[in-house]
């Protein structure tokens, strides 16, 4: 089949697992769930890019933007965080864990790329002249 499927059509499939319970009555509503869901996954994303573009102010040099210790500590952070949201109900997730984990490996090397960018727009102060710092 080259077809897209019908996002309108009924169910074709069924789990075999006769607890599992539907969460829409159609591909539509499943899409509209996930299009919801990407709104706030990018927003939060895009704030979270703010806080990467404001750490170049507090590095040295090429290695500490890169940071790989802290790298290593946000990969084990946001795999644990996977394995403690995947929901109880119709199964979870199987390997959501590794799936967050390598959508997180491919978001900070962007991020890295553009925190290195940011990094050559700034110029390094003496500590008497530091900027404020917000309470
Ligand atoms: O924690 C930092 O030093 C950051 O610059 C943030 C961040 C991240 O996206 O989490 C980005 C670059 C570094 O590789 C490490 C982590």
């Amino acid at each position: 089949m080259t077809k897209e499927p019908d996002p309108q059509g009924g169910a074709l499939r069924r789990f075999r697992d006769p607890a599992y319970r539907p969460l829409a009555g159609d591909l539509a509503g499943i899409r509209r769930e996930i299009d919801r869901i990407d709104d706030a996954v990018v927003r939060l994303l895009a704030e979270r890019a703010m806080y990467v573009k404001d750490a170049a102010r507090f590095k040295h040099d090429a290695f500490q933007v890169s940071a790989p210790a802290r790298q290593a500590q946000v990969f084990a952070h946001v795999r644990a965080l996977a394995a403690r949201h995947n929901p109880a109900f119709n199964g979870g997730f199987e390997g959501l864990p590794e799936v967050v984990e390598a959508a997180y490996r491919a978001l900070v090397a962007g991020y890295i790329a553009s925190e290195q960018q940011y990094f050559g727009q700034t110029e390094p102060i003496s500590p008497s002249t530091q900027d404020e710092v917000p309470e």
